[in-house]
């Protein structure tokens, strides 16, 4: 026995060539004249979380009433005003925690409703009413699944005793939420779910919820909500459209129904799910923060939320502080945000390419420039201007070997204040390119920063180090300089060279040219002020040409004169190691 089934797990093991004959083609509702494809999404759903019901069992350890507390606040601060807290028929741990949220004056705030599920079996529903009563507004939420694969296999129930078990937990439920003997009455809402709605007949879904209906009979005042999930992703998402835009326009009193979208994960298009169902009628998306969820998760409502943000629609959620949120859930849930998760992962506002840096800083520049004119936001590879959810431009670029200059020359601005030329940068970002390749591995500021000292003998001296000198005027456009230098390497020491010319910078090659018999010449000069009040500084840029080379120098000082000089000496010393080779 043991031997055969062996036997058949080995030949059914691994993908079929053929797999028509094991899987079949999602057969959707015929829908020819739909709408949904003409419309655009032009504001914000009702939202409701479910992180603390569906997401929590989905956990390996779901959280414990700590945890949830936790998580509601968050909730509660993002703006939530539906929150799923529990199922608190399944454990002593949600009842006691919807008990906690209830009876503790001023955790729940006055403008959210909390609603919990219960299958519709009559203890389990009447626990479920324990729960919540006495909250000021509390949504019961009801549940059965209606396709043939749960009334075949599940429950080997016919469409008829699937249809009774609907009304007899809606029945208990009216009559429960009636006769509920509270203290502080309760403003009950009511909520149906025609679960494994994705693989169901749409008509024998509006037959359920129908009946459903008709025995809680909602108004336009208090509608019922009638949630409908993809509790498994079947197709493409248009076919879960198609599906919502017929029930939608189907059920009757249609103004005393709320249409809510549950969509999960398991094609990895429930966010296309959840935007082409609210196309197709849908008033309301339950969700969960970052997709947590049964298997492959619940729709992830911080991408929705954003996705909305990003076409200039207010989600009425604010992720501001998009690290903190990030930071609870991943304490609480114990599932660490993907690195690439839309929006929110620690690489989406990351570029390493050089081409992309090279685009996303000139976007930021122009961005800066023009944003008092026009803020519209439209800057090369970032549909988010990262300030908006608190993460900084510096965290975008990164530079390892497949990065360019641009990149390299906006961390040295961003970091350290240094506005290098073009031709400087490209000199610069050859070296880091060399250094990275050879390391195998992304580079920090700290090595960027440190190898920028190096290169242009900043901290340490180079070939020739300028350690003080005089000037003096010999007139207008003539000066003499009188420069104490270390010198390292051949004829090392320290000596006095002696020059002039029509400015510092011209008698100091002067003087190398008659000491050493170095000759070359200045090609371009820039420099800049570093920070503002006592603590500016000056940084200057030279560039010396010798024997057909271009060498950059680069000098920093509290006095600009200096910083020019120092700049010639770095230049010049890396022309002489360079010679020396
Ligand atoms: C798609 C969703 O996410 S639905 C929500 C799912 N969430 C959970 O299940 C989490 C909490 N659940 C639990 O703690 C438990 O499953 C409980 C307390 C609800 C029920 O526990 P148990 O009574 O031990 O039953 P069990 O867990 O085996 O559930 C299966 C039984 O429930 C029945 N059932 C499942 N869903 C429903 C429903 N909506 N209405 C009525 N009966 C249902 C099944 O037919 C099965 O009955 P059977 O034992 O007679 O065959
Ligand atoms: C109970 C329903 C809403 C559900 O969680 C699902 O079908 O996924």
């Amino acid at each position: 026995m043991s031997a055969n089934f062996e036997k058949i797990a080995h030949v059914t093991r691994g993908m079929l060539k053929d797999p028509s004959k094991k899987y079949k083609a999602f057969k959707g509702v015929h829908l020819p004249n739909r709408q949904w494809p003409g419309r655009v999404i032009s504001k914000a759903p009702r939202w409701l979380s479910t992180d603390l019901r569906d997401g929590n069992q989905a956990l390996p350890d779901p959280m414990n009433g700590e945890e949830k507390l936790k998580y509601f606040k968050l909730l509660c601060n993002l703006g939530f005003k539906e929150i799923e807290v529990g199922f608190p028929s399944a454990s002593q741990t949600d009842f006691a925690f919807v008990r906690h949220l209830v009876e503790t004056p001023g955790l729940i705030p006055e403008d959210v409703t909390i609603s919990a599920l219960s299958p519709s079996r009559e203890h389990l529903i009447l626990r479920t009413i324990e729960a919540l009563r006495g909250t000021k507004n509390a949504t019961l939420h009801l549940y059965n699944a209606v396709s043939p694969l749960f009334r075949d296999v599940v429950f080997r129930n016919s469409k008829q005793e699937t249809l009774e078990l609907a009304k007899k937990g809606a029945r208990v439920v009216t009559a429960a939420t009636k006769h509920a003997a509270e203290s502080t009455p309760t403003n009950w809402g009511f909520q149906y779910s025609p679960e494994t709605f994705s693989d169901a007949e749409p008509d024998f879904s509006l037959e359920v919820c129908e009946a459903v209906k008709s025995i809680w009979r909602p108004t336009s005042a208090q509608p019922i909500i009638f949630n409908l999930p993809a509790t498994v992703e079947m197709s493409t998402p248009n076919t879960y459209a198609d599906l919502i835009e017929y029930f939608s326009t189907q059920i009757s009193e249609r103004e005393k129904v709320c249409v809510s979208l549950h969509p999960h994960n398991d094609r990895g298009t429930a966010v296309a799910a959840a935007e082409l169902g609210q196309l197709a009628g849908a008033d309301r998306v339950e969700g969960c923060l970052f997709g947590n969820g049964e298997r492959t998760g619940n729709v992830d409502l911080v991408t929705l939320a954003f996705n909305l943000y990003t076409q200039g629609i207010s989600p009425n959620l604010d992720f501001s502080k998009l690290d903190e949120v990030i930071r609870i859930t991943e304490a609480c849930n114990k599932i660490n945000v993907h690195p690439r998760h839309p929006y929110a992962g620690n690489l989406v506002f990351t570029a390493f390419s050089g081409s992309h840096q090279d685009a996303i800083s000139k976007g930021l520049k122009a961005y800066d420039d023009r944003k008092n004119v026009d803020p519209t936001w439209k800057v090369p590879y970032l549909p988010l201007d990262p300030h908006d959810v608190n993460s900084e431009y510096a965290a975008i670029i990164r530079v390892n070997s497949q990065s360019g200059k641009g990149g390299v020359a906006y961390l040295l601005k961003t970091n350290r204040g240094l506005d290098l030329p073009r031709a400087l940068q490209v000199e610069f970002g050859a070296v880091v390119k060399d250094y990275s390749d050879n390391k195998g591995k992304e580079l920090t500021i700290g090595e960027i920063s440190d190898l920028f000292n190096t290169t242009y003998f900043l901290e340490f001296p180079g070939r020739f180090w300028l350690d003080d000198y005089t000037l003096s005027s010999n007139g207008p456009r003539s000066k003499s300089i009188s420069c104490i230098v270390d010198v390292k390497g051949r004829n090392a020491g320290r000596c006095v060279i002696e020059g002039s010319g029509n400015g510092p910078m011209s008698a100091l090659v002067d003087a190398l040219r008659r000491q050493f018999n170095i000759v070359f010449d200045i090609g371009q000069y820039s420099e800049h002020a570093i920070g503002s009040g006592n603590a500016v500084k000056a940084a200057s840029y030279v560039e010396v040409k010798a024997n057909n080379r271009s060498f950059w120098g680069v000098g920093i000082d509290d006095d600009v004169t200096s910083s020019g000089l120092k700049a010639v000496m770095s230049a010049v010393s890396r022309a002489a190691t360079e010679a020396a080779k």
